[in-house]
Order: structure tokens, then sequence, then C-alpha cells
């Protein structure tokens, strides 16, 4: 007999549109911030895992970037995670947004979702989530629901097994009954990481994410998505991130008046790393990095 029976684990993929909350509701349902949010669609660019750990059960989520129709070599690897991440699970947490009506994207998204969990009892190992309900008013969240009871008829049959849960991702509300029914449907497995653990990040690309993070909150327009970042120094307490943008004008950008930007960016990035860091950012003009694969298997999307 192990020492592990009777533990209950699992791989639970969060899939949905571009800006639904997928981040959010993780980093909600995780207890920490392990992925970046922001309100710019395409903020998660690799899955990322973050671990919520409950006596004798460990729930591994996978937070995948928003699956949307790809303008970009980008784009395109973007969707390709979303697909690899739907290959092996053990439990799908389809992502609405309760604010808007659930259209051809969250279909899609539904029906991918259903294909990962099969026919039948394996329903059972898809939630339907419609996040934002501080956001929604009452009547607008009942007609969500029915749409997305709707559209889950029409894709699985009457009698599908799927269960929907509104919440807030933002305030909380109800994601404490949605973690029991997700923890609920784990199968029994080993703990895959330490009771310390909360996400399998790297700390070197978790700068370089903080970095990209506070870039989309201050930065305007549609720069943010010709913007990655990536550490290329690491020799504590001296941090070097290096900010990839495609234009000269995209540099002058992100760089500011004077230097105004950056010096934001690095001080809204400073307050989330330990005390005493130095940290330098440094702004590259890399062409149409976007459509290069080369360029974007190298910063690791
Ligand atoms: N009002 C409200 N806003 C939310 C809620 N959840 C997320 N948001 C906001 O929605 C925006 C997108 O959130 P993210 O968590 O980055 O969304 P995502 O689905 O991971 O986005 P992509 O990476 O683009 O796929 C951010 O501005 C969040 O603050 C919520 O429950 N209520």
């Amino acid at each position: 007999m192990g020492e592990d029976q009777g533990f209950r684990s699992g791989f639970v993929t969060v899939v949905g549109r571009p800006n639904v909350g997928k981040s959010t509701l993780v980093n909600r349902l995780v207890g920490s911030k392990v992925s970046i949010t922001s309100p710019r669609p395409n903020t998660t660019r690799r899955p990322v895992r973050g671990v919520l750990h409950r006596p004798g059960r460990q729930a591994v989520f996978v937070d995948t970037p928003g699956l949307h129709r790809p303008r970009s070599a980008l784009g395109a690897r973007l969707n390709e995670h979303v697909a690899e991440s739907l290959e092996d699970l053990d439990v799908v947490v389809a992502v609405l947004d309760a604010t808007g009506d659930v259209g051809p994207g969250d279909r899609l998204v539904l029906a991918r979702s259903l294909a990962a969990v099969g026919d039948g009892r394996g329903q059972e190992r898809m939630l339907v989530v419609l996040n934002k309900l501080d956001r929604a008013r009452p009547a607008e969240v009942l007609a969500r629901l029915a749409q997305a009871d709707q559209a889950l008829r029409d894709l699985a049959g009457s009698g599908h097994r799927v269960e929907l849960y509104p919440v807030s991702a933002r305030s909380g509300r109800g994601v404490a009954e949605l973690a029991e029914a997700i923890v609920a449907r784990l199968p029994e497995g080993p703990p895959y990481y330490p009771p310390e653990v909360l996400t399998d990040l790297p700390e070197e690309v978790r700068v370089a994410e903080l970095v990209r993070e506070q870039l989309l909150a201050v930065v305007e327009d549609e720069l943010p998505h010709a913007i990655a970042c990536r550490l290329v120094e690491w020799d504590w307490p001296r941090l070097r991130v290096e900010i990839l943008v495609e234009r000269p004008s995209q540099k002058a950008i992100v760089i500011g008046r004077g230097g105004a930007v950056l010096r934001r960016v690095g001080e809204r990035v400073r307050r989330q790393l330990p005390p005493g860091c130095y940290l330098e950012l440094h702004v590259v003009v890399e062409p149409r990095w976007q459509q290069r694969p080369d360029a974007i298997e190298r910063l690791g999307y």
C-alpha cells in the first residue's frame, strides 16, 4: 500500500475566449498571483500552472491563452497551446463572460471542451463558469445561463451532464463552491507538487511577465501585442529585462518622454519583487517578431 493511497489529484485545464478572466480565476482559485492579468485580450501567452492544495487533494490548474481567430504566427502558437492543454486533462473548466452574449467563439470553446472529456459520464468532468458576475445584473446572468445551457444542449444533447457556476473571479463570489466542485471531480492520483509550490513558472519568466503586465497597464493602444519581455541577466540584486517591440516608433512609446514610461513600469514591478533589487529595463527593436516562428520560440511562447 503506497503512502499516496486515497490521495486525489489531477490537471484542470481552464479555457475560454481572450479576456473572459481565466488568469484572474486561476489566481483566485490558487490564492496567489501565478498568472499576470490585464484588460487587453491575449495577455496569457503560454500555459501557466497554478496548484491548489487541500488535505489529501491537489488540483493543478492550467491557465491557457485565450482561444481566438489568429492574425499572426504568435496567435496561431497561442491556439496551439490551448489545443495541447486540452489533450491530457482530468477536469476542464470553460469560462464565459457574464457581461456579453454567448457567441460563436464561446460555442467553439464549449465544443472543444466537450471533445476533451468525451460523452456520457465524461461530461461530469467539465464545468462551465460564467465569470464577472459583479458586472452583470441578475436578469442578465439568468439569460446567459440559459444561453450557455442551450449551447450545451445543441452540442451534447438535452441530457448533458455539464454543471454551470456563476462566479466573480474579481470579488471571489462563488469561487469556493467552484473549487469544491473541481476538487470533488479529481481522480485518485499522487501529489504532483510539494505543498509549498504554487506554480511551475520559473522565477526568471515570472519577472519578465511582471514587466509585461505593467507595460500592458501603462502603455496605450494596440501596442501591447507587439511587446515581449525576457530576463537576460540575473545577478542578484541586479536584474536586466529586455523589452522587445517591432518598430522604432514603438520603442519611443515604451521608453516615454525622458524615460517616463519605463520609470513608471520599473517602479510598479519593483514593488512586487524582494526589496533591494536593481531592475534594469532595456528596449530592443526586433522587426516582425510576432510573425516569426523562430523569434516566438526563442521567447518561450
Ligand atoms: N469585473 C470583473 N472583471 C474581471 C473579473 N475577472 C477578470 N476580470 C477582468 O477582466 C480582464 C481580463 O482578465 P484576465 O484574467 O487577464 O483574462 P484572461 O481570460 O486570462 O485573458 P487572456 O489572457 O487574454 O486570454 C482584466 O481586466 C480583469 O481584471 C471579474 O470577475 N469581474
